[in-house]
């Protein structure tokens, strides 16, 4: 089991690491990055008004958890308090606890959570299903408004892989299993999911589901949503048990109104996952394009024509530069594009064969292992990298999205010019990590000097580039979710029907409104 996340930042704190004099040099040459005025805060020092649970509230919760599993302690609620955007980094760096629940309630059973679920709505007291809290579209920042408090619903002690069956390849996990641990057990049984999202260490089976997540290696394994056979969802209306059969057409398939809910209509308590072979064999390489277009087109033959690797990623010309795609080596990249491509499974080589030569007959050239070593080396890391550069001053944000390949280039175009025009002049890198036959995600990293309040000037520029996705024709999200940050550009993607829709299946299963109130719709 890994420590307890950093409160104010990314992951283990053991790993923290402060950025080297020479990278904080450049960013103020380059940026006019500046050290912040003020220290950050500690936990102790965060600032939280008194707890609004009520007594007879708190004795009914303990009834059904156990008193030791209700918490209204600082810590508790500070480490609920939100999730790991970089606006919630810097809130919480700058000591503000406002979106603290008012308490933390741990379940440990689907009757534990349906209980809580239904003193909570007889109380009018808001619920925020909590996995590994690495949301970044502020999906647990509920609004308390017009409720007597707000729980943070904490899933950690549900973590037990329940079973596994062999025959249909599936397993049975409960919604707090984080992705190592999950993985540790299913390596028990020669099984993996193969699901590493950059928050692998962190994220839970749960908050997967809940956020349709897509891991590092979906061009391989999949997304989390393709990998859910089935799952069960409490609700404040009673339970739902979806996914009988690989397939079906009886009807519309429920289980996606689960996927993405976001904590929204219910607590996912059971889900039933479809598993692979752990691999006999891993390999990854590095290959060099002159341009991101030429790498896209690369990209875009592979997964529309095969052989396609388990990993596919290419950065464009400034994430290659800057080495991002490296963090171990940053500063030191080499120039055109690069792609990572890597194979899990058996027949390693042959389909790393097969695949270069497709790569090398549309013009690029191989980089060996060496690129590929280090990208699986640091695939992990880039979000500690985060935390130094807040610690020094920059502000430093990830957003994606996606769009089919004919839009691609607009899509790409749009959102660098949105974060250019407003932020004066960041650092824009982007890198393609998840593809499909009809399309592809970008994801974009910023780096930018702080003017001002940091929180305000980032969300000016993200509402912006918000529309400028949603006027592009991309979609805003293609991992992260809809939490509040999204919710009123997901409006304009869905339009005034589709929000009707989902207003009609929440007032359905949770008619006093009390699941993550203001998440995925107002
Ligand atoms: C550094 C970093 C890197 C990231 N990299 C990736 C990436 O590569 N790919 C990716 O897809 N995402 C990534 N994310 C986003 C985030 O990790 C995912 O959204 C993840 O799915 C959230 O899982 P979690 O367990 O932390 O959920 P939480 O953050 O705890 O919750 C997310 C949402 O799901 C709800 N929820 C959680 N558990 C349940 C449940 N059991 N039932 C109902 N609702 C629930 C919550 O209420 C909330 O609305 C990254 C985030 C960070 C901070």
């Amino acid at each position: 089991m890994s420590e307890p996340m950093l409160w104010s930042g990314w992951g283990d704190p053991a790993k923290a690491r402060e950025l080297p004099e020479a990278v904080r040099t450049l960013l103020h040459d380059l940026l006019g990055v500046r050290a912040p005025a003020e220290p950050a805060a500690t936990l102790s020092s965060v600032r939280l008004a008194p707890s609004r649970l009520p007594g007879s509230a708190l004795d009914a919760l303990g009834e059904i958890t156990g008193p030791a599993h209700v918490g209204t302690g600082h810590e508790a609620r500070v480490r609920h308090a939100r999730g790991k955007s970089t606006p919630d980094l810097l809130r919480m760096r700058a000591g503000d606890g406002a979106h603290a629940p008012d308490a933390v309630v741990a379940p440990a059973t689907h009757d534990e959570v349906a209980e809580v679920l239904r003193v909570c709505a007889e109380a009018r007291i808001a619920v925020v299903p909590f996995g590994g809290g690495t949301s970044v579209v502020g999906a647990l920042t509920p609004s308390g408004d017009g409720f007597t408090a707000v729980v943070a619903l904490d899933l950690g002690r549900m973590d037990r892989l329940v079973a596994v069956d062999p025959e249909s390849m599936i397993a049975t996990f409960e919604p707090g299993v984080r992705a190592p641990e999950a993985e540790r057990l299913l390596a028990g049984h020669g099984l993996t999911l193969g699901h590493f999202p950059q928050s692998f260490e962190y994220a839970t089976l749960g908050g997967f589901a809940a956020a349709r997540s897509s891991g590092q290696a979906s061009a391989g394994y999949g997304r989390f949503d393709d990998m859910v056979a089935g799952l069960t969802l409490a609700t404040p209306a009673g339970t739902l048990e979806l996914g009988r059969a690989p397939k079906s057409a009886a009807g519309p398939d429920l289980r996606q109104l689960v996927l993405g809910s976001e904590g929204a209509f219910g607590v996912i308590t059971s889900l039933r996952l479809r598993v692979r072979k752990a691999p006999a064999e891993k390999a990854y390489e590095g290959w060099r394009f002159a341009s991101f277009a030429e790498g896209s087109a690369a990209l875009r033959t592979l997964a529309q024509q095969g052989p396609l690797p388990t990993v596919l990623r290419l950065s464009d010309e400034t994430e290659t530069m800057i080495g991002l795609a490296k963090p171990d080596a940053i500063g030191g990249g080499d120039s055109g594009c690069l792609v990572i491509a890597g194979y899990e499974g058996t027949d390693v080589r042959a389909r790393a064969e097969a695949a270069g030569e497709v790569l090398a007959g549309l013009g690029g050239v191989p980089l060996g292992p060496e690129p590929g070593r280090a990208w699986a080396h640091g695939r992990f890391s880039a979000p500690y990298l985060r935390d130094s550069l807040l610690a020094a001053g920059a502000t430093v944000e990830t957003l994606e999205t996606a769009g089919f390949w004919a839009n691609l280039p607009r899509l790409y175009d749009a959102v660098r010019l949105s974060l250019l025009g407003s932020l004066g002049s960041p650092l824009v890198m982007c890198h393609i990590s998840h593809v499909y036959e009809t399309g592809a995600s970008l994801y974009f990293t910023v780096v930018t000097a702080q003017h001002g309040d940091p929180v305000e000037q980032w969300e000016r520029a993200k509402e912006e580039v918000n529309a400028a996705i949603v006027e592009a024709g991309g979609t805003i999200s293609h991992h992260h979710g809809v939490g509040r940050d999204h919710r009123d550009a997901y409006a304009r993607e869905i339009g005034p029907l589709g929000v009707d829709i989902l207003r009609a299946v929440k007032d359905r299963l949770d008619p006093a409104g009390i699941m993550n109130p203001g998440a995925l719709i107002a």
